[in-house]
């Protein structure tokens, strides 16, 4: 049995890290287990210009404690009117790595989002010329398709006509949740990838019902039946290349969780790297995490590999039941209870 596992550093290829009082108690967390993140562009009103990603990443490094390091890596939020322009000059910025798909309704702060994306054709053509990552997130939005299927319809309706038109584009399908998905992004041609959340990886949906509603549990894609995290597992554990660590940490305040319409969402970023060794370590295949964590991302978004490691320890940490969010609280996922894994 391994105790100790010591890996390269790791980067969070998705992460909310909100804005304001909130960004500054969160931030630290995720400052901690990576040493850089993709940071979503789903704040109100949305990151839409490269002049509001830029002014966004300088407040998040304002409010980095000055003895951590952490690179923010910023996105765009795609709208039905981002001109080709704007992707030319988020690529001269040098801070703008990608551009993200919210189907409008999709999910948290999703309004401003696309409602057709071939009203989007000629900016995501600049994008495959620049190589330039689009981001999706994966689910339909047809009220008329059941939730727990969202994903699955959404590779017919939009991703296969969609990397049919623009086989070159770069496409990373974002916090996938079914085998649908998995199997899809293994055998795909051309560059697509996908990130995958600790919580998927430990999870099904019975978690949200057990004993009760249970809104800690609650994030969009929402937890699938056991055979889809199985096979999640499968994937990441594979070898494949294709599959990179994007924790979708996304913190919300406790009274807006534990709400009459409470938010999606599931806070990871204090206690990632520990949920992931737990999953890892659960499919006896703890010798994936390294290349899943810290090399397969970086190859993908053609950036160098971090200097320097983390030490993960099998040793009990009972985890703080809830965390100042600014001037509110968040729960983090598990709060209260003890995970078996630890970073030293
Ligand atoms: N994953 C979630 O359930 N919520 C995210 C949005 C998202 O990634 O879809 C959020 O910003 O709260
Ligand atoms: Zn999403
Ligand atoms: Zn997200």
């Amino acid at each position: 049995m391994t105790d100790t596992l010591t890996i390269t550093r790791p980067d969070d290829w998705h992460l909310h890290l909100r804005d304001g009082v909130a960004l500054a108690s969160v931030l630290p967390h995720s400052a901690r287990q990576f040493a850089r993140a993709i940071v979503m562009p789903n704040l109100k009103p949305p990151v839409t210009t490269t002049a509001q990603a830029v002014a966004y990443r300088e407040r998040i490094l304002a409010v980095l404690p000055p003895e951590m390091r952490f690179e923010p890596l910023m996105t765009l939020y795609l709208t039905n009117n981002t001109p080709p322009d704007e992707i030319r000059r988020a690529k001269e910025s040098g801070f703008v790595h990608a551009v993200k798909l919210y189907p409008a309704g999709a999910t948290t702060n999703s309004d401003a989002g696309v409602t057709d994306l071939s009203k989007c054709y000629k900016t995501l053509e600049v994008m495959q010329e620049l190589g330039m990552p689009f981001l999706v997130h994966g689910e339909v939005t047809d009220p008329a398709i059941d939730i727990f299927d969202r994903e699955a319809v959404f590779i017919d309706r939009v991703m296969l006509p969609l990397r049919r038109d623009m086989p070159e584009l770069k496409v990373v399908f974002e916090h996938i949740t079914t085998k649908d998905a998995a199997q899809y992004v293994e055998s795909a041609e051309g560059p697509v990838a996908a990130t995958v959340t600790a919580h998927h990886l430990l999870y099904n949906r019975n978690e949200i019902f057990k004993g009760g509603i249970r809104p800690h549990y609650y994030c969009l894609p929402v937890l699938k039946r056991e055979e889809h995290r199985q096979a999640l597992v499968r994937a990441v554990t594979s070898g494949s290349t294709r599959f990179f660590l994007g924790t979708d940490s996304a913190p919300h305040p406790k009274g807006l969780k534990e709400h009459a319409c409470g938010c999606a969402g599931c806070y990871t970023a204090l206690h990632a790297m520990e949920l992931y060794a737990q999953a890892f370590d659960q499919a006896g295949a703890l010798d994936q995490l390294e290349a899943f964590a810290s090399f397969n991302g970086p190859a993908f978004y053609n950036l160098p590999r971090n200097q320097g490691s983390v030490t993960l320890k099998r040793q009990p940490w009972t985890l703080p039941a809830e965390l100042p969010l600014g001037d509110a609280t968040v729960v983090p996922l598990n709060g209260g209870e003890t995970i078996e894994w630890q970073m030293a």
